[in-house]
């Protein structure tokens, strides 16, 4: 053994066995790298003299060479020798167990200890979470939280990481609100990265940039999250340009930026941009690309449909031993049906990693969705054969804070009853529009009855389970694991609600994997019957692009676009990822032609889309080797575009749109009612013709929405955000708050983080109309109130403006005072309000759901504007308790007073 031939140290050589001299023999093994040795010398001969510090050293280099057995027979040696461990010991077993994934015997050891430190605390949570179990890692988090422990630099970095692997933005966000009010805003280089990341990896993306705006320290890492966020989002202009501003500033890519960087110019359709990207990393930066960076320049060449250059690539890369990059020829296959490379990329994938279920269930699919089933049998033949099995497929949400999970055919849930009744619901919209056969629960791999194999599915579980109560959802986010969904079911992943309102989600699982994000303008059940009809349409639409036959997009595309940007950004989205420039091209085209006729202020697309249009012109026409911004006779000559197209260059078109959208003339109604004597397979458009009539055509009816809960609960950030939507889609809004409340000046409603808008301070709502002008109050489509509580008018005031002025009012105020009386006269909106929204804080003593307010002060009147400095949001527990003292300490000053 090493121990015995290396004499100079070898028991029989110390001179003395003086536990002094043992000690030091120890540590210099330690010092010099030898832990072995050291091991060895303490198991056989040393243990009894050997001294605390001594076993700490031993052990932190166990921790340090993630030597988990040494570590384990060093604690052993200790226990064998009857040694009992300070607090100090201790602490490093935990973290050395923690660390090295010994999960269990971690917790036993720090379940034992009596009275706790934060750095305990910190080696289980961040344990957990290196090991994978975040909820757990999570739910130590708050123990510690609940034993009023305040957390530091560590504990957060370990908490954001977790709620960015669940994609828990709430438990996120309210860790970073712990982390503001402990006063870290100076977070390290790790936890800013770490914020960051979690933000990003939840879909808020605005949050994210911020985060990352105002971190201090930033390193490689900070920026890739930035990146790698954006890239996860399909934001692939922002990718580019942040990766620019990141060079600039001076900061050095890594590996992984360079990973994000290849998957957006993947997904952008970027080829040349992604070979420049790729070639620079080992001549400019000295990276040697990875496995992982050869099979992104697959995944690219094959998304534009270079399947053969991207094979060729594949033979000659120096990894090519290496599984990822088979398997991402093969889903480049599967994108482009090419049968041969298929079977050779699977054969050659399942030669490296026979046993991965989840290829076996990809190229199954692919078969089935080329009708060869004969291929199907035998792939599931090999899946039954190997016995192998896939681990089930789940998906979960965050809902008021409460987790919910969901299996493949998960039946478990307490609202299964409603969720499968929202499903069916769906699918009888799906049904009727002839999109599938029956509405049987079943497993089958056909073409025809694949949207069937989707119901027990957990994303669609999920997602029903979220449509169920559209009016009472309030947060979510969403994560999925997604690795077996068809490529023809990709659409029914579109549809979820957040506070209320919709949004649909055009995601391409199987081709791009990333989600884009979009807000709805409906919000019932038909609707959203009605966009899966529009979406599963398209699919249609896109299988005469995928024939050339442009006609029919364009047909579909005219009469749509402006009224139903889900269908264009289908359209878009399925284009771009089949690799079909040409279609991609035209439609970006159809959908600015379109805006000539959709007003920008009364549709639904933003100045934002109209500048994403422009670019994917840009990037249309790199990609068919054009100039980017294409002149009108190279337009021309490619594409041969209808004579009416030829009308306008892009520049001189996007100048017009950004410049004077308003400017752009209205529809003649005739074009919302959609006709088609040239295309006899368009039923769909009657379809289309009657939403486009209704839609129109609905009358105005008022609204009442009430948002209530103690301080600090999030009302004026719903408030503010509901408004911003509203107006993001084209309606009129204006904002109120009462002149009472001056803490932030008087032309703002300004939330507890800071967010703000401009508004209208009064002294009572009957005032308003005149303010703003007669003209002015009809055109108002949304009415904001803030401070509600303040208004004596509240209620005539909102019936009127629901009742007989059409208007959506949407109040946020107190619904009690710090005595839990009710306040003004928000609870009278109740009888006569669409929605009611209770909002709870975290309490300010336990991070318990807080529902009241306390006064921190012994003032008594009713109305006394303040925030922190006054008020604190209190769960049950802590109001009845601080209520107490407070009233307390009244008494106590009241008596002094009397007798001074
Ligand atoms: N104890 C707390 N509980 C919840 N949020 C808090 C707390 N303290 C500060 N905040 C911050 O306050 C924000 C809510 O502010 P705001 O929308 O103005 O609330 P409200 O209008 O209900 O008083 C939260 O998003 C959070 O960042
Ligand atoms: C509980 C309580 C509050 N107020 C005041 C304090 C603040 O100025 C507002 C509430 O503002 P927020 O947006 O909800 O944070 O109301 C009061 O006057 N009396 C009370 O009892």
């Amino acid at each position: 053994m090493l121990f015995r031939s290396q004499r100079s140290f070898s028991v029989s050589s110390l001179p003395f066995r003086r536990c002094k001299a043992v000690n030091e023999e120890l540590r210099n093994l330690c010092f010099t790298g030898r832990l072995p040795q050291a091991v060895e010398l303490l198991c056989h001969h040393l243990r009894s003299c050997v001294d605390p510090r001594t076993y700490a050293l031993l052990l932190q280099e166990s921790i340090h060479w993630k030597e988990s057995k040494l570590g384990r027979r060093i604690h052993a040696q200790m226990l064998v020798a009857g040694f009992s461990p300070d607090e100090y010991l201790r602490t490093k077993l935990v973290i050395f167990y923690a660390k090295v994934g010994d999960l269990w015997t971690a917790r036993q050891l720090f379940d034992r200890i009596p009275e706790r430190n934060l750095i305990q605390w910190n080696a289980m949570i961040s344990g957990y979470v290196l090991k994978g179990l975040e909820q757990e890692g999570l739910n130590v988090y708050y123990s510690m939280r609940s034993v009023g422990l305040a957390p530091d630099q560590f504990t957060f970095a370990s908490v954001f990481r977790a709620c960015a692997r669940l994609a828990l933005l709430e438990h996120g966000k309210r860790a970073h609100a712990v982390m503001i009010k402990n006063h870290l805003k100076k977070a390290n280089v790790i936890v800013s990265s770490a914020l960051v990341d979690m933000y990003l990896k939840c879909s808020s993306l605005d949050d994210g940039h911020r985060a990352f705006d105002v971190s201090l320290q930033r390193n490689v890492v900070t920026w890739t999250a930035l990146i790698s966020g954006y890239g996860q989002h399909g934001q692939v202009a922002e990718v580019l340009e942040l990766f620019h501003q990141m060079i600039t500033e001076g900061f050095r890519p890594n590996s992984v930026t360079f990973l994000a960087l290849l998957s957006a110019c993947s997904h952008g359709g970027l080829i040349d941009a992604g070979w420049s990207y790729f070639n620079s990393m080992e001549a400019v930066y000295d990276i040697r690309p990875t496995g992982e960076h050869y099979a992104a320049m697959v995944d690219m060449l094959g998304r534009a449909g270079r399947l053969h250059e991207a094979y060729e690539f594949v033979k000659m890369s120096p990894c090519n031993e290496h599984s990822v990059i088979w398997g991402a020829l093969l889903g480049a296959c599967r994108i482009h049906g090419d049968m041969e490379l298929i079977r050779l990329a699977a054969n050659k994938f399942l030669e490296m990693q026979p046993k991965n279920v989840g290829k076996y269930i990809v190229l199954s699919n692919t078969f089935a969705n080329n009708g060869m089933w004969d291929d199907v049998a035998d792939v599931r033949r090999k899946i039954t054969k190997l016995q192998i099995k896939k681990e089930p497929a789940w998906s979960s949400i965050e809902l008021q804070g409460v987790v919910h999970t969901f299996l493949v055919r998960d039946n478990t849930h307490e609202e299964i009853g409603k969720i499968y009744e929202t499903i069916r619901s769906i699918g009888c919209a799906l049904a009727e529009a002839g999109c599938v056969s029956s509405m049987k629960v079943d497993c089958c791999v056909g073409h025809k009855h694949v949207h069937l194999m989707l119901w027990g599915e957990p994303q669609l579980i999920e997602i029903c389970f979220r449509l169920k109560e559209i009016s009472s959802i309030e947060f979510f986010t969403c994560s999925a694991k997604e690795d077996n969904v068809c490529v023809y079911c990709s659409f029914l992943w579109i549809i979820f609600s957040t506070r209320g309102i919709l949004y649909h989600i055009c995601v391409t699982p199987c081709c791009s994997g990333f989600h884009g994000f979009q807000r709805s303008r409906y919000s019932t059940m038909q609707h959203i019957a009605a966009q899966v009809q529009a979406m599963l349409m398209v699919k249609r639409y896109i299988m005469f692009a995928v024939e050339d036959s442009h006609a029919n997009v364009y047909d579909l595309l005219f009469y749509t676009s402006g009224e139903n940007d889900v269908v264009n950004w289908g359209i878009k989205y399925q284009c771009h990822s089949q690799g079909m420039i040409k279609s991609f091209f035209l439609v970006g085209w159809l959908m600015i032609e379109s805006l000539l006729y959709f007003p920008l202020s009364s549709s639904s697309i933003s100045t934002s889309k109209v500048a994403e249009w422009i670019f994917m012109f840009a990037l249309c026409s790199r990609c068919i080797d054009l100039k980017p911004w294409l002149t009108v006779n190279s337009f021309r000559s490619t594409l041969n575009p209808p004579k009416w197209m030829r009308m306008y260059s892009v520049s001189r078109m996007s100048s017009l749109l950004l410049h004077h959208p308003v400017a752009l003339s209205k529809p003649p109604p005739s074009m919302l009612l959609p006709v088609s004597s040239t295309n006899p397979r368009s039923p769909w458009k009657i379809r289309f013709a009657s939403r486009a009539y209704a839609v129109t055509h609905s009358p105005s009816f008022g609204e009442i929405h009430v948002i209530v809960g103690p301080m600090f609960a999030g009302k004026t950030t719903a408030l503010i955000q509901r408004v911003q939507l509203e107006t993001d889609q084209g309606r009129r809004a204006a904002m109120i708050k009462s002149d009472k409340d001056t803490r932030y000046g008087l032309d703002s409603i300004v939330s507890h983080d800071g967010v703000k808008m401009p508004c209208w301070a009064l002294p009572d709502l009957s005032s308003f109309p005149a303010k703003v002008g007669p003209l002015a109050y009809d055109e108002l489509d949304v009415i904001g109130i803030d401070e509600a509580q303040f208004f004596g008018d509240l209620y005539d005031f909102c019936r009127n403006a629901a009742d007989h002025d059409g208007k959506t009012v949407v109040v946020a105020g107190l619904d009690g005072d710090y005595l839990r009386r009710r306040f003004g006269s928000v609870l009278d909106l109740i009888p006569i309000a669409d929605s009611v929204t209770k909002l709870t804080a975290r309490c300010g003593l336990c991070e318990q759901r807080a529902y009241f307010t306390l006064r921190k002060t012994n003032d008594t009147e009713k109305e006394l504007i303040g925030g922190a400095d006054v008020y604190m949001p209190v769960c049950r527990q802590h109001y009845v308790k601080g209520q107490i003292v407070v009233e307390a300490a009244r008494i106590v000053l009241e008596s002094q007073k009397i007798k001074l």
